[in-house]
């Protein structure tokens, strides 16, 4: 019996969009699932937003700093104060929408029809009966292959009267709809904008993940008091703790304050302000907004029916991303691992490879990079310290250089950070923090390092293979990498008596012969 489709993708981000996208060049026909309307400037695109409004913060932070290299903004009166840059909430978010709106013109259902996908706004489950199949707007589609790739959102916590009161989420944040809602702009008298209200006041972010702690710097670049709070020992706590503590440094030297070890049990409004228990603290906040762990989008699609099982965490998914129905397939949130919208896209192409041809190709972590983009950015690839030290035992060595070291970074005037990277003895790289400017651009070539298994090995005169011998232009950023080989030479010969015996020797002898 045929199908109409080899592959329905049920969930339309920009990742369904991208795995439809890929199946239809390959001249497979496909459906694309989304309950909301697939349209460009979607308030919906979190990510965009989120780095948009970043930026907006960086730029104000260049130009505070820009007295430093002796830039001055002209004055206006006579008193010759210095100029306070100032942020116009509604232009910047403009700003942001019209960034928004272009990078999201690709996934529009005009374009997405164009290269042969069918777009379906709607929103459907799953059918056993007669045949695996999708019900969506009363039609049953059926296709050879499924791909799931519905998300998550966030998980709320249990915590004590946390109902009672209005509180943000990394998604909701720049709706100015639900902001006029949630700062209860009823009165027409109150003629402040929203957007400007959103800046006043004091914020309290409950989870240091990689999107409390990004916008906890945004919030303080524009002018907002921020406590961001931790019931962890770090924030970040998946990170290697040096990077993630130089990362609270930067954080509290620009004025924000990072509390640890204090899990928020209660929250209560008193008049017009929040009162929140974090920990043994009893702190006060105008808003609040939780940054926690997320939950899978799974419900209504009727997945115990087709016998697909999951957790509160996601998915549960083989190595080959097949659901435990072995014809649907997912990718991205929903499965519960790394929330970067590259990790699902890499998810996304491995699933559809198995789905469209033979369930043959498996997701390997070991090598894919990823970034907490505030200031120093954090990026990562493989093991932290910790983790290589707990599989390897005394197999490991690291080494770090610090950007404080580079030209570049001086010149920049951003000297904060460090790249650390962990390997075997045997030169096999394991993994890589870099804490730095660009660290998420920087990390690309180690991780084409590990995935490409190029080692850190060392001739016999300590000239390594990697690195010290490949020359980097200069003045970079990229040369914190020739000078973390150089680091690397450096400890095997200080390790090594004999190699060190026998230089020394050579040179004496060479001296000897000279004179
Ligand atoms: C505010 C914010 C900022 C972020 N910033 C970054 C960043 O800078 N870098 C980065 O790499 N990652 C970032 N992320 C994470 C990134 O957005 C996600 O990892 C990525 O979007 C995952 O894609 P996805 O398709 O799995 O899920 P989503 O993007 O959540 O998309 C799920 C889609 O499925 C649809 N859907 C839901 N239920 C159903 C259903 N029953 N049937 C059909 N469709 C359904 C939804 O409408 C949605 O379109 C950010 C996330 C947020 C919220
Ligand atoms: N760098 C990262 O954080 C990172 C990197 C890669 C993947 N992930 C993935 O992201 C997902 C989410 O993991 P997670 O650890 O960020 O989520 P989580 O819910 O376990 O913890 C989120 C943060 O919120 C804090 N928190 C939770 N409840 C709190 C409370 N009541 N009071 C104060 N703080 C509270 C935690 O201490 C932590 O810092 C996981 O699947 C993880 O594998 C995270």
């Amino acid at each position: 019996m045929t199908v109409e489709y080899d592959l329905i993708v049920i969930g339309g981000s920009p990742v369904g969009a991208y795995a439809a996208v890929a199946a239809a060049r390959l001249n497979a026909r496909v459906a694309l699932i989304e309950p909301l309307r697939l349209q460009a400037n979607s308030l919906d695109d979190g990510a965009i937003y989120t780095q948009a409004l970043a930026q907006v913060g960086h730029v104000l932070q260049q130009l505070r700093d820009a007295p430093l290299l002796g830039i001055h903004c002209s004055t206006t009166d006579s008193t010759e104060q210095q100029q306070v840059p100032s942020i116009q909430l509604a232009e910047a978010m403009q700003w942001a929408h019209l960034v928004v709106d272009t990078c999201s013109q690709q996934n529009s259902p005009a374009i997405l029809g164009s290269l042969g996908v069918d777009v379906i706004t709607g929103k459907g489950e799953f059918c056993r009966r007669p045949h695996l199949g999708f019900v969506v707007n009363n039609r049953r589609l059926r296709a050879r292959a499924y791909l799931i790739a519905t998300g998550s959102r966030l998980e709320i916590p249990n915590i004590d009267e946390l109902q009672t009161i209005s509180y943000f989420t990394p998604a909701d944040i720049w709706q100015e709809k639900l902001q006029a809602d949630k700062l209860q702009i009823e009165s027409l008298e109150n003629n402040l904008q929203p957007s400007t209200r959103l800046l006043q006041g004091s914020w309290l972010i409950i989870g240091g993940t990689p999107m409390g702690t990004e916008l906890a710097q945004t919030l303080a670049r524009l002018n907002c008091e921020v406590t961001l709070i931790t019931s962890t020992s770090q924030i970040l706590p998946q990170e290697d703790s040096e990077a993630s503590h130089l990362v609270q440094a930067q954080l509290e030297a620009e004025g924000i304050r990072v509390l640890t070890e204090s899990p928020v049990t209660q929250v209560r409004r008193i008049e017009d302000k929040i009162w929140v228990q974090a920990g043994n603290q009893a702190i006060e906040t105008d808003k609040i907004l939780l940054a926690m762990g997320q939950q899978p989008n799974v419900e209504g699609l009727n997945l115990e029916a087709v016998g697909i099982k999951y957790t509160r965490q996601g998915l549960k998914l083989n190595e080959k991303l097949q659901t435990t129905n072995p014809r649907i397939y997912a990718c991205g949130d929903v499965a519960g691992g790394y929330p970067f919208t590259h990790i699902a896209q890499y998810e996304a192409s491995i699933a559809l490879n198995n789905a469209l041809f033979a369930p043959l190709f498996k997701v390997d972590y070991g090598s894919i990079p990823w970034a907490i983009l505030c200031a120093p950015q954090l990026a990562r690839v493989g093991l932290t310290e910790a983790q290589a030290r707990r599989r390897y035992g005394k197999d490991v060595f690291v080494v770090r250089q610090y950007f404080k070291t580079l030209d570049k970074a001086q010149i920049l005037g951003q000297t904060t950070g460090f790249c650390k990277i962990i390997g075997r003895h045997s030169g096999e790289i394991l993994g890589a923090s870099i804490v730095g400017s660009e660290a998420s651009e920087l990390i690309g070539a180690i991780a084409l390092a590990i995935r490409q298994k190029i080692k850190i090995k060392a001739s016999p005169f300590g000239l390594t293979s990697l690195h010290t011998d490949f020359p980097h232009i200069s003045p970079t950023l990229s040369e914190i990498f020739h000078k973390t080989a150089l680091e690397w030479q450096q400890q095997r010969l200080r390790q090594n008596s004999i190699l060190q015996n026998v230089l020394e020797g050579f040179f004496n002898l060479r001296r000897y012969w000279s004179s």
